[in-house]
């Protein structure tokens, strides 16, 4: 059986992108991010040498600590078959998520759920390999049944029960190969927030927004969030550029007050915002459902900093977010999304994944496409984010044609980094970094 296969050693990687010196990714919390990986490689005694690799998103210092996190959960995979997990990947995340003493550092949550999602995405990834199927066709080619087991519904069942999600798969069942067709001919719609980060000059922005409109986008995100009066410049010159022709969405990345919240985003309605994003902290569900009474009918978009399942259960109970924004590797990988996509379908609220980072473009195409073809069925006010950067760093990148995330073909979950990026960018000892290091200890302090 082709998944006997033994897990038998395990490298983690801590690889950082310097892209806080153009100012790429910038926002209004996060000045200078330089985008990076906590990096596992899952190395097996397959006789092709598959590997399963995964990553967790960080910005830079700490991403250490995720990586050191990573490796306290390492032991419970070491010396594994991966058939002990596929045989129910439910159990296997439970496991994962329930060893009575990392546990404690969470429970599910921070640091030690970012590490989570690296090694689930990982085991996720070396499965999708050994079948020699994209991740998403993995999925797909799942039953109900077998697809609601992969999930922990610990502390939802309140709001949905394997039951009820078994019986909405069921609903999908017969039209799967409908919507596989659909995507494979037109691919998935996307949004461009590469346009907007905070850092950009205006003539930058300028530039950005009329390529992005002349290679087919029809939706671009802004940063928001550093002042009002700048705010509504920045959203000038877009608007401008874009006229109403694209969509636009605004992101504060947690900058406000829930008052403050409303009452900029009432200034800011006049530039007819989708959505604004993440307006307070993700924390605030109730403040994030006092905010979506008052900007309505602007959505409340939020999710990249959404610890877990629990959470994002609260958020929709609470009618508090209208456009739900999973992030693969915030929570703990590719079952807890199943759990979110389940839930977010139950309650119809458009899944939007965010993919602010490296990587993450490539993990979330797969969750956008089994939400479309499997769990949800709807493409209708859905948009996947893309970021235009890093990508010459994966072996199988994503795929953009006029606006549209097209269809991943191959095998795996796509986040296998090429080995010189891994090695050039590995941090610190990585040539991009050594070289930065040189340049600091030369430089003369003064005072
Ligand atoms: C620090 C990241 O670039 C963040 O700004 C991404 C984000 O909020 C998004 O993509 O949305
Ligand atoms: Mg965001």
């Amino acid at each position: 059986m082709k998944q006997q296969i033994k897990i038998v050693d395990i490298e983690v990687h801590d690889v950082r992108f310097p892209t806080s010196r153009n100012f790429i990714g910038s926002d209004a919390m996060n000045t200078d991010p330089d985008y990076s990986a906590a990096y596992v490689i899952l190395k097996t005694d397959h006789p092709n040498n598959l590997e399963g690799h995964g990553l967790t998103f960080t910005i830079g210092r700490g991403n250490e600590i995720c990586a050191k996190a990573i490796e306290a959960l390492s032991p419970l995979l070491l010396n594994k078959t991966l058939s002990s997990f596929t045989e129910d990947m439910g159990a296997f995340w439970t496991m994962i998520t329930g060893d009575s003493q990392l546990r404690w550092l969470g429970p599910e949550k921070g640091v030690i759920h970012l590490a989570t999602g690296a090694v689930v995405n990982a085991v996720w990834d070396l499965y999708a390999k050994v079948e020699e199927k994209p991740l998403w066709k993995l999925l797909a080619d799942m039953t109900p049944e077998q697809l609601v087991s992969c999930v922990d519904f610990k502390y939802i069942t309140d709001v949905i029960t394997p039951e009820e999600a078994i019986a909405m798969l069921k609903e999908k069942e017969s039209t799967k190969q409908k919507r596989i067709t659909y995507l494979e001919k037109n691919g998935y719609p996307a949004y461009n927030t590469s346009v907007g980060w905070l850092g950009y000059s205006d003539k930058k922005l300028r530039e950005l927004c009329r390529e992005a409109k002349a290679a087919g986008w029809k939706y671009v995100k802004m940063k928001v969030g550093s002042n009002l009066g700048e705010d509504i410049r920045r959203a000038s010159i877009i608007k401008d550029e874009i006229g109403e022709d694209l969509k636009l969405m605004m992101d504060a990345n947690q900058k406000w007050d829930v008052d403050e919240a409303i009452e900029n985003m009432k200034i800011l309605s006049q530039f007819n915002p989708w959505w604004i994003e993440e307006p307070t902290s993700p924390d605030d569900i109730l403040g994030h459902a006092k905010i979506a009474k008052a900007v309505a009918p602007i959505h409340v978009a939020t999710g990249e900093h959404c610890q877990n399942r629990i959470i994002f259960k609260q958020l929709m109970q609470a009618d508090a977010m209208g456009i739900c924004q999973i992030d693969s590797c915030r929570v703990g990988g590719v079952n807890e999304i199943l759990a979110i996509l389940l839930m977010a379908a139950k309650f119809a609220i458009p899944v939007c994944p965010h993919a602010g980072g490296v990587g993450l473009c490539e993990y979330v195409q797969h969750l956008s496409m089994i939400d479309y073809i499997s769990i949800s069925g709807r493409i209708e006010n859905r948009v996947i984010e893309y970021v235009d950067h890093l990508h010459e760093h994966f072996v199988d990148p994503v795929v953009i044609k006029n606006g549209n995330y097209l269809l991943p073909a191959a095998p795996g979950y796509s986040v296998t980094m090429k080995k010189e990026s891994l090695k050039e960018y590995s941090f610190p000892s990585g040539a991009i970094w050594k070289s930065e290091l040189e340049n600091i200890i030369k430089t003369p302090i003064i005072n």
